[in-house]
C-alpha cells in the first residue's frame, strides 16, 4: 500500500487541531464515542489551554477517488513559538506538510517560520486555506500572501472549512497528488529516526520512530547510534490512536518501539536506531538539540516536599527532553531546583503539571535569561541565577543575549508597536510591507521580551500582531543587579538583573506590587529595592492580622476547623521569609504589567 507521511503546520489558532480532527473523521480512524473535544491534544493541560504540546503520530487509511487505498501517517505538531523544536523533530519524519492559513487572518509570524522550517527540511508544501465559512474570509488574499511572503505557488492550495467540513476531502486528494511517497529500502540496514519519546512505567521508554530503511520487529537487537547501547526489541506498533501492536515496521512507516529501555536519556530525540548485527555506517542527520533559554527556580512551599519535587522533576523530564533541572539552594527559600525552559509558556506548563499531577505546592522565582559575566581577572562565566552575580567590583562587563525579532502587524498599529519596541531597547533593522501588513525587523535583548511583552503587543494591536524570534549573539549591556529586601533582609530569590536606566522604575514597581500582595502581618514590614548598597525604592506592608475565626462565636468547632483549613489552603503557595509570609505572586512581582 502506498504511504504518505505528513504534518500539519500553522500559526496558533488557524485551525490545525480542528482540521486534524476532520481528517480523522473522514478516514474514520476514530469512532464518535472515542472522540473528545480535540482528539490529538492528549494532555489535559493542552485541552485546557487550547494548544498542542506533544507531537502525536496517527495512522489513517484513505480510499482515493481513483479506488486506490493509501496509508497516511499524520504527525501533529505544536503551534506555539516555544515549541519550535518539537516541530522540527516531527517534520524530519515526513515528506510533506499541510500549511494551514486562516482565510480571515492571512499569513502570520509562525506561518512563515513553520513554512521555512518545512522548506529547509526539503518537504513539499500543500497550502490549505481554512475557515472559508467566516464572513470575512479572503481566500485570494491569503493565497497572494503565501506567494508573495513565503514564495510558494498557490495553485495547489485547497480552500476549506475545518469547522463545517466543507471541501476537506479535497485535501486528502491533494496529499496524494502533491506530496511524495516515502523512499526507502526494506533490505538495507535498519535506520530509524527517533522523533519523540515518552516514558511508561510498565513498558519503559516508548520511542516514536520513523523507519527510513530496513525493517524492525520483536526480538531484533537494536543499537542506539550515538551511545552504542543495545536493546532487544520488546514490541513494535503504531498509533491508531491508541498504541497498537504490529508484526513489524518497514521503510516509510511511522510507529513506536519498546525495548525495556529504562532511561529516556538512552533514546535522545533525533538519534538513529539501527540494527546491532548489521548497522548503518552513518546516522540520520541530527535534529537541533533543544536548548533551554529561560531559567527559573522552583522551590517546594513545604520544604519536606523536596524529595517529592526531585522525583516529580525526574519523571517530567522523562517526557520532556527540552526541560532541564539541577539542585539549587537559596538563603531565603531553602532547597530547590534551577529549571531551564524553552520559554515562558513552557515554564508555565511545567509548573502547572508539577502542581496538578504531583500535588506539589511550589514557589517559582522570576524567569531570567542566561547572562554572561566577564570578571576583572578576564575569566568568563554564564549566570543562570541573578543571585550568583559576582560583587560589582569584580565585574568587568555583563553581556546579555540578543534576539532577532520579527513582528507582523497591520499598518495602522505600526506606531504603537514601534513605541513598545523602543521602550524595550529594540533596534530597528528593517521594515517591509506585505500589502497592508507590515513586518518589523528588530534586534532586541531577549530579557526585554520575556516579561509581558507578548501581552502588551497584543493589547496595543487589538490582538492583530504576531511575532517570532531567533537567538543572536551576546552583547554588552549596562546591566545591574537589583536586590529586594524584605524586613531589611536581602532576599536572594528576588534579585533580578536589569538595565541601569530602568532600575528605578522597575524597583518602584516591584516594591509596590509586593506591598500589595503580601498579606498584612502583626507588624509593619518594609519592602525595599536596592542597587549595590543603595536603596532606590521603598514600600511598607502595614500591620494587621485578620482573625478569621472571630466571627465563629465560639461554639461550632467543625466550622472553625473548616475555616482554618481553608485559610491553610490559601497559604499553600506562601513561603515564610524570616517572620514574614510571602505569597507566590510576590516572587513574580517583576512580571506584573507595565500599566
Ligand atoms: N469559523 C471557523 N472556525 C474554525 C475553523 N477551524 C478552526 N476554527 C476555530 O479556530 C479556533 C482554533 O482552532 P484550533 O484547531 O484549536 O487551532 P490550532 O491551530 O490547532 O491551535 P493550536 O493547537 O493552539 O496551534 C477554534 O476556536 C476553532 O473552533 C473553521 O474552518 N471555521
Amino acid at each position: 500500500m502506498e504511504i504518505r507521511n505528513f504534518s500539519i503546520i500553522a500559526h496558533v489558532d488557524h485551525g490545525k487541531s480542528t482540521l486534524a480532527d476532520r481528517i480523522l473523521e473522514l478516514t474514520q480512524a476514530v469512532s464518535e464515542r472515542q472522540r473528545r473535544d480535540q482528539m490529538l491534544d492528549t494532555l489535559e493541560l493542552e485541552r485546557e489551554r487550547g494548544i498542542t504540546i506533544k507531537a502525536t503520530p496517527m495512522r489513517l487509511f484513505y480510499t482515493a477517488k481513483s479506488g486506490q487505498r493509501y496509508l497516511f501517517n499524520l504527525i501533529d505538531t505544536p503551534g506555539h513559538v516555544d515549541f519550535n523544536y518539537e516541530v522540527s523533530r516531527a517534520l524530519r519524519a515526513c515528506e510533506g506538510v499541510l500549511l494551514v492559513v486562516d482565510a480571515s487572518q492571512g499569513v502570520e509570524a509562525q506561518t512563515i517560520q513553520n513554512a521555512y522550517l518545512a522548506i529547509d527540511n526539503g518537504l513539499e508544501v500543500l497550502p490549505v486555506i481554512n475557515k472559508i465559512d467566516l464572513p470575512n474570509a479572503d481566500v485570494p488574499g491569503a493565497i497572494a500572501e503565501l506567494e508573495e511572503v513565503i514564495g510558494i505557488p498557490g495553485d495547489t492550495a485547497v480552500a476549506v472549512s475545518a469547522k463545517t467540513g466543507e471541501n476537506v476531502e479535497a485535501i486528502l486528494e491533494g496529499i496524494i497528488a502533491h506530496l511524495p511517497p516515502p523512499k526507502g529500502d526494506p533490505d538495507a540496514p535498519l535506520s530509524c529516526l527517533i522523533f519523540d519519546a515518552m516514558f511508561d512505567s510498565y513498558q519503559g521508554v516508548i520511542s516514536f520512530v520513523r523507519v527510513m530503511d530496513g525493517t524492525v520487529k520483536k526480538g531484533d537487537v537494536i543499537r542506539i547510534f550515538s551511545t552504542g547501547k543495545t536493546f532487544e526489541v520488546d514490541k513494535v506498533g503504531y498509533f491508531s490512536p491508541a498504541p497498537t501492536v504490529s508484526d513489524q515496521l518497514g521503510p516509510g512507516e511511522v510507529g513506536w518501539i519498546t525495548a525495556a529501555i529504562k532511561d529516556i536519556a538512552d533514546t535522545q530525540i533525533g538519534d538513529t536506531i539501527t540494527s546491532d548485527k548489521n548497522p548503518v555506517s552513518a546516522p540520520i542527520p541530527g535534529f537541533k538539540p533543544a536548548q533551554p533559554v529561560v531559567f527559573s527556580g522552583l522551590y517546594p512551599t513545604d520544604s519536606e516536599d523536596y524529595p517529592k519535587l526531585r522525583e516529580a522533576l525526574e519523571k517530567l523530564s522523562l517526557n520532556d527532553a527540552a526541560f532541564s533541572f539541577e539542585p539549587e539552594t537559596s538563603e531565603a527559600l531553602g532547597f530547590g531546583f534551577r529549571c531551564g525552559f524553552l520559554g515562558l509558556l513552557h515554564a508555565d506548563i511545567v509548573q502547572a503539571r508539577l502542581e496538578r499531577e504531583f500535588g506539589l505546592g511550589l514557589i517559582a522565582t522570576a524567569p531570567a535569561v542566561i547572562y554572561e559575566v566577564e570578571r576583572t581577572d578576564g575569566s568568563r562565566e554564564h549566570i543562570q541565577n541573578p543571585a550568583d552575580l559576582p560583587e560589582p567590583d569584580k565585574i568587568a562587563r555583563i553581556l546579555e543575549p540578543f534576539v532577532r525579532l520579527n513582528v507582523y502587524v497591520p499598518e495602522e498599529y505600526v506606531g504603537n508597536v514601534m513605541g513598545l519596541l523602543q521602550e524595550r531597547r529594540g533596534e530597528m533593522k528593517n521594515m517591509v510591507y506585505h500589502g497592508r501588513r507590515v513586518e518589523l525587523r528588530y534586534e532586541i535583548p531577549f530579557g526585554e521580551i520575556l516579561y509581558d511583552f507578548h501581552d502588551r503587543l497584543k493589547s496595543l494591536t487589538r490582538g492583530y500582531a504576531s511575532m517570532d524570534y531567533e537567538p543572536l549573539e551576546y552583547r554588552e549591556g549596562k546591566l545591574v543587579k537589583l536586590d529586594i529586601l524584605v524586613n531589611d533582609e536581602k532576599v536572594d530569590a528576588l534579585a533580578v538583573i536589569v538595565h541601569r536606566d530602568k532600575a528605578y522604575s522597575l524597583g518602584r514597581k516591584i516594591v509596590d506590587k509586593m506591598a500589595e500582595v503580601i498579606p498584612r502581618q502583626m507588624f509593619a514590614v518594609p519592602i525595599q529595592a536596592a542597587i549595590g548598597g543603595k536603596i532606590i525604592a521603598r514600600a511598607t506592608v502595614r500591620a494587621f492580622r485578620k482573625d478569621v475565626t472571630a466571627k465563629c462565636y465560639g461554639g461550632d468547632i467543625t466550622r472553625k476547623r473548616k475555616l482554618l483549613e481553608k485559610q491553610k489552603k490559601g497559604k499553600e503557595r506562601m513561603k515564610q521569609l524570616g517572620t514574614v509570609e510571602v505569597p507566590q505572586e510576590a516572587f513574580l512581582a517583576v512580571l506584573s504589567g507595565d500599566e
